[in-house]
């Protein structure tokens, strides 16, 4: 990635935006909208028959690029946004909450996949919701997302793209991969989960996320005391539903997972640095990122023990791409759900649900 942005990425911002955005919001919220707007224009083109390797690659690659590293700097969190030193303390105290959700977590994957599975949907929507509250309030300025209603709102739309609009527009493939998954714990499992791949339960999923995100932008429409900052939202909003409407599943949401949540989570936590933030706001690019990649090293890469640990035990675990990225997403829900609660600690120093 260079420190100037070309002159077509310009004109985009230019046009999405009005006018130029500052250097946290371009580098947090450019190369997401670029990655999603470019990706939906070539499926549109070539169709939705892409090799399944293309389809893998940036969920495998996710786990050295951007994705699984976002959440390898959780212990650095509450420190730096307290402004307190790391200490063993409060190393060893992330240590335990990982233990303990992770491997509580872990327990009901083996027991019970099929409602493992249901309930890691729903973490990833709460939680790529929430996540894309903190880019929409301080980097886009939008006041007009705000009171817990309204961000619950917000935060149910945002999330609910990656979630439900695939289940709606590919319930095939949505299908084949919750097979990959609970399947490396027990092949027959996925049956459990056929009522929700009902023509039925598509229209009623369709219909209630169609109801959440009028709500949510209608809401915002009445709050909004300035309406650049609505128009972004809702130009992200309706690319995201557009993204997943017509982009296949697995290659969305490893191209979304990257450049989209983990980039802007990883913004978020570089600004929680004064120097950095100057960094960034003077057009930084490439120092700020190798801060991060050497903040986040040492974790991903204990964290990759972990996985290889969890691949030997999962009873169903084989050598096939689909059961690889099986066990991957296996072990992304077990690392989510304790990330999610240092990244709601977060939120809750931000004052977001206020
Ligand atoms: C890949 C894939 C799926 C699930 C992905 C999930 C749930 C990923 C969660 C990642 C997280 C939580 C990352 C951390 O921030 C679906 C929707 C079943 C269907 C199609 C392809
Ligand atoms: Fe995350």
């Amino acid at each position: 990635m260079s420190d100037t942005s070309s002159p077509t990425a310009e004109r985009l911002v230019a046009a999405l935006a009005g006018r130029r955005l500052e250097g946290a919001a371009r580098l947090a919220l450019l190369p997401g909208w670029i990655t999603l707007l470019a990706t939906s224009v070539l499926v549109t083109i070539v169709g939705t028959e892409i090799p399944l390797s293309i389809q893998l690659a940036p969920l495998f690659l996710s786990v050295l690029l951007l994705g699984l590293p976002h959440g390898a700097v959780d212990h650095l969190v509450t420190p730096r946004a307290r402004g307190t030193a790391l200490t063993i303390r409060s190393m060893a105290e992330v240590g335990v909450v990982y233990a303990v959700l992770g491997s509580g977590y872990a327990v009901v994957w083996f027991l019970s996949p099929a409602a493992a599975f249901v309930f890691f949907i729903l973490l990833t929507w709460f939680h790529w919701g929430q996540g894309d509250i903190h880019p929409v309030r301080e980097l886009v300025g939008g006041n007009h997302v705000r009171g817990p209603g309204g961000t619950a709102l917000t935060a149910l739309v945002r999330g609910g793209a990656p979630m439900l609009v695939p289940l709606v527009a590919f319930p095939g493939e949505y299908r084949r991969v919750a097979e990959w998954i609970v399947g490396v714990v027990d092949p027959g499992a996925v049956g459990a989960l056929d009522p929700f791949f009902t023509a039925e339960a598509r229209l009623l999923v369709a219909a209630l996320y169609g109801a959440l995100v009028v709500g949510a932008l209608s809401l915002g429409w009445v709050r909004r005391t300035d309406s650049r900052p609505w128009r972004i939202d809702a130009v992200e909003t309706g690319l995201l539903v557009g993204f997943f409407a017509t982009v296949p599943p697995l290659l969305a949401i490893g191209l979304y997972f990257c450049f989209w949540h983990s980039l802007r989570h990883i913004v978020r936590f570089l600004l929680l640095d004064e120097h950095v933030e100057s960094e960034i706001a003077d057009g930084a690019v490439v120092t700020p990122l190798s801060r991060f990649a050497r903040d986040a090293a040492p974790l991903t890469a204990l964290s990759l023990v972990f996985g290889v640990a969890l691949y030997l035990l999962l009873p169903g675990a084989a050598t096939d791409p689909g059961s690889l990225m099986g066990v991957y997403l296996v072990f992304i829900a077990v690392l989510t759900l304790p990330h999610v609660a240092f990244v709601s600690v977060l939120d809750y120093y931000d004052g977001f649900w206020r």
